[in-house]
């Protein structure tokens, strides 16, 4: 195996194609660092478990479908612990944070880091930095104990407190050095991914032996190479909730129409799995599908015909859809919230007056509509027992990896086996809804909605650029969002 460095990527190169996309080490940059044993291998609980520790040469492949001719193609290396580790138990001050939107799920990793790291490597300092990144040079922190967190995982939100913007890397590394923090455990989304990247570069710069490891998080199921994140289960399954209200609303009324909007910046995956589970759906709208309202095969016509038919229905709609149409009707400015995200218009809103508008208009037939926005119930609750069994595999991942001395990883499934990602292939793109995919297909097959072919156009654009990403994906073997939703097409779970 040859072995090269791409800036400060570590990339080694096998036999018949094999990549590891390996994340960086705190001995890349400190020299002469001793080891300890694993203290697991004398947990009465673990030492039974028939090789309990990760071989260090043990990958995790990216992509599982494949030819007799293909590649081995991109692994990453494998989560879980070492028979090695880099600190002493004593010697470890972790911190926590948690950064951006809520999501289902939040307390329980905090819960599992605390909890694992205490019970697995009987580290006892540990601290909750409040309030997101700002929290670092703003607050003070707050102590994390067994019994502290013994309970947070029933509540729904994060204990420590979360925010946008207020990352000043300078700042916060400033901070983790004058507290002799040495392992950071940062929980967010794409975002917070950006700033932990700068923070552990900013501590490799240092060269302070801190273990930086990130724990994805996002409602929106949105991060690249990931089979799934936290939360987005339990956001589904309490949509439903929503949709049903949205139904039995809908059919109890002469012509009555259920709009429910759902969360979804850029991608619809709340939208189309709310949408295939209850099956009571009849149109999903979603930001990666473009769509029109007036003419022929366009949402009026649509909604006309399946008013005659079935005299209700209900239409689920991503936020971020139908934003272009928003923007030809809504003259605002391009506003942003304080981590740079765009803000959207409420399409929800949007869409209920512009339909309402159609059909008074129209004097045709008479509907009564009614607009469920649930967009921040289905984030402010707890996670259900699966996120829950998911939340503790994440943090106890991350704990080994750091322990392990592993850093400036992300921690997260990859084909169902728990991998450590380096930062920037988590980052530097983003996972959709592919409109050309078998899900989508099963979706539009389910709720037999048109496929607004007025947007051919656009949708023959985007199929191209879906096939030239696979066929680059293919050549530098960078194929995160094909393969990914590929993974979450064939329902494995995602
Ligand atoms: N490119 C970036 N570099 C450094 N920090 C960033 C970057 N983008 C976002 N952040 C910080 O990450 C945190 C969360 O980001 P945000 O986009 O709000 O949520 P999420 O992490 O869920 O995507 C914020 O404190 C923000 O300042
Ligand atoms: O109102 P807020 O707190 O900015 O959150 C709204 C946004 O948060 C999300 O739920 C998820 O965003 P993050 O993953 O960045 O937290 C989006 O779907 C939504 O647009
Ligand atoms: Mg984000």
């Amino acid at each position: 195996m040859g072995c090269s460095s791409r800036s400060e990527l570590k990339i080694v190169n096998g036999d018949a194609g094999f990549v590891l996309e390996d994340v960086p080490h705190l001995s890349d940059y400190i020299s002469d660092l001793p080891t300890y044993p694993n203290p697991l291998q004398h947990n009465l609980a673990y030492s039974a478990v028939k090789q309990y520790f990760v071989n260090t040469d043990d990958t995790v492949a990216q992509k599982i479908v494949v030819h007799k001719s293909s590649p081995r193609g991109t692994h990453f290396r494998r989560a879980g612990p070492r028979q090695k580790v880099y600190f002493e138990s004593d010697e470890v001050l972790a911190c926590i944070v948690t950064c951006g939107g809520l999501c289902p799920g939040l307390n329980t990793v905090i819960r599992e880091i605390v909890c694992g790291l205490h019970h697995m490597y009987g580290v006892t300092n540990i601290l909750g930095i409040d309030g997101g990144y700002r929290g670092f040079y703003s607050r003070n922190t707050i102590t994390m104990t067994p019994k502290i967190v013994n309970d947070i995982h029933k509540r729904g939100g994060t204990i420590l407190g979360t925010s946008r913007g207020g990352h000043d890397t300078s700042k916060i590394v400033d901070s983790i050095q004058d507290r002799g923090i040495n392992q950071v455990y940062i929980i967010g989304g794409d975002g917070t991914q950006k700033g932990a990247s700068v923070i552990f570069e900013e501590i490799r710069r240092r060269g302070l032996k801190v273990a930086v490891a990130g724990i994805p998080k996002t409602i929106d199921n949105d991060i690249a190479v990931i089979d799934k994140s936290f939360g987005f289960d339990t956001a589904v399954e309490e949509a439903q909730r929503a949709i049903n209200a949205a139904h039995v609303e809908a059919e109890s009324v002469e012509n009555g129409v259920g709009v429910v909007k759902l969360m979804g910046r850029y991608s619809g995956f709340i939208a189309m799995y709310a949408t295939l589970a209850s099956r009571d759906v009849d149109c999903c709208l979603i930001p990666e599908s473009p769509f029109y309202l007036e003419g022929e095969g366009g949402l009026f016509e649509f909604m006309e015909k399946r008013l005659k038919e079935n005299g209700h229905m209900v239409i689920v709609l991503a936020e971020g859809a139908g934003q272009e149409l928003l923007a030809e009707s809504v003259r605002t400015m391009n506003q942003q919230d304080a981590s740079g995200n765009k803000l959207l218009h409420d399409v929800g809103l949007w869409i209920s007056d512009r339909i309402k508008d159609h059909f008074t208009k129209q004097q045709k037939m008479v509907i009564n509509l009614k607009y469920i926005d649930p967009t921040y119930m289905i984030r402010a609750i707890p996670s259900n027992a699966s996120d829950n069994v998911y939340c503790t595999l994440l943090a106890h991942s991350a704990a080994h990896g750091a322990m392990a001395g592993y850093t400036g990883f992300t921690v997260g499934p990859v084909n169902g086996r728990h991998a450590y990602i380096p930062f920037h292939r988590v980052t530097e793109t983003q996972n959709n809804v592919v409109i050309t995919d078998r899900m989508w297909a099963r979706l539009l097959s389910s709720t037999n909605q048109p496929s607004f072919l007025r947007c051919k156009a656009t949708l023959e654009d985007k199929m191209e650029e879906e096939t030239n990403q696979v066929l680059d994906g293919e050549k530098c073997m960078n194929d995160d969002n094909k393969v990914v939703s590929e993974n979450i097409s064939e329902g494995t779970g995602a």
